[in-house]
């Protein structure tokens, strides 16, 4: 994949561009989770055009032009994507089904928060509602080792990198993804939680059946505005009175940061 991303990180920590698997911790966990890493979606589309339509691409539909033509949107009810990748027939320079492939936005900036009193990621640029914000790219963990890397953490008193992405059908859960940026990670590991969030949290699949965990903006975002999502996930998120208390001050704060729910 052509990743187009040279933030840098402030931190002497591993930049990565997408992605990685942790390390082998010869469990069968791992084994699976190592499959499907090395797994490829067969998938591909056969079309000519520009992959802007469900009924004509099998995996197109999720994104629109801006009306300025400039940039490609999420629609509001896509979710989880799939885009095209190279295996499709599609040409990359027409193809409207990708756009988390190419990596995170220009002009974010890694900045000291006031709000949080941590880093924290700013926009200097106007971003609309719908834009690729980045990925929050970081180690993917087995639960077991997550469960083992939380309660460090928590003994340490550290910040939690953490992330857990659910996804359902109807009620029943399908896959769960767990990303870990401590170490190694790109800028999405910087955006803080709010419980008022301007962007949102959403699986995105290109040529591997885990997917990204992209972060998109909720609503239109004016410059310098800090980037925040919610850690509970798009609808998985559960009331919590016990969890970190929250700094992100908006008038319907919780009072508390989710935790991190891994179940089995
Ligand atoms: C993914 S990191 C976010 C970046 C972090 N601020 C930094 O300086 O690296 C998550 C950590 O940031 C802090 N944090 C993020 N959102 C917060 C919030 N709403 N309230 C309190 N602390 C928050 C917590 O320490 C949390 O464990």
């Amino acid at each position: 994949m052509a990743f187009n991303d040279d933030y840098e990180h402030p931190d002497s920590l591993e930049y990565i561009l997408e992605s990685v698997l942790m390390c082998n911790d010869k469990s069968l966990e791992f084994n699976h989770l190592a499959d499907d890493y090395n797994s490829v979606l067969l998938n591909q589309c056969l079309c000519n055009g520009d992959c802007q339509k469900s009924e004509i691409c099998p995996h197109g539909g999720h994104y629109e032009y801006s009306t300025d033509g400039r940039e490609l949107l999420l629609k509001k009810s896509s979710n989880p994507v799939i885009e095209c990748h190279n295996l499709c027939k599609c040409s990359k320079n027409t193809c409207s089904n990708r756009l988390v492939q190419n990596g995170p936005r220009k002009n974010l900036e890694i900045f000291d928060s006031p709000v949080y009193g941590s880093k924290g990621v700013r926009t200097s640029e106007n971003i609309p509602r719908g834009a690729f914000i980045c990925e929050y790219a970081g180690e993917l963990l087995t639960s077991h080792e997550a469960k083992r890397r939380l309660i460090i953490n928590e003994e340490l008193g550290s910040m939690n990198y953490v992330l857990v992405l659910n996804e359902y059908t109807s009620e029943k859960k399908q896959q769960v993804t767990i990303v870990d940026p401590s170490t190694r990670g790109n800028i999405g590991r910087y955006i803080n939680h709010s419980c008022e969030p301007n962007c949102h949290i959403a699986a995105v699949r290109i040529d591997c059946p885990i997917p990204k965990i992209g972060i998109f903006a909720a609503r239109d975002i004016p410059a310098r505005e800090e980037l925040c999502f919610h850690y509970g996930g798009e609808g998985q998120y559960k009331r919590v009175n016990d969890g970190k208390t929250c700094l992100c001050a908006a008038p319907t704060c919780t009072g508390f940061m989710p935790n991190t729910e891994i179940g089995q």
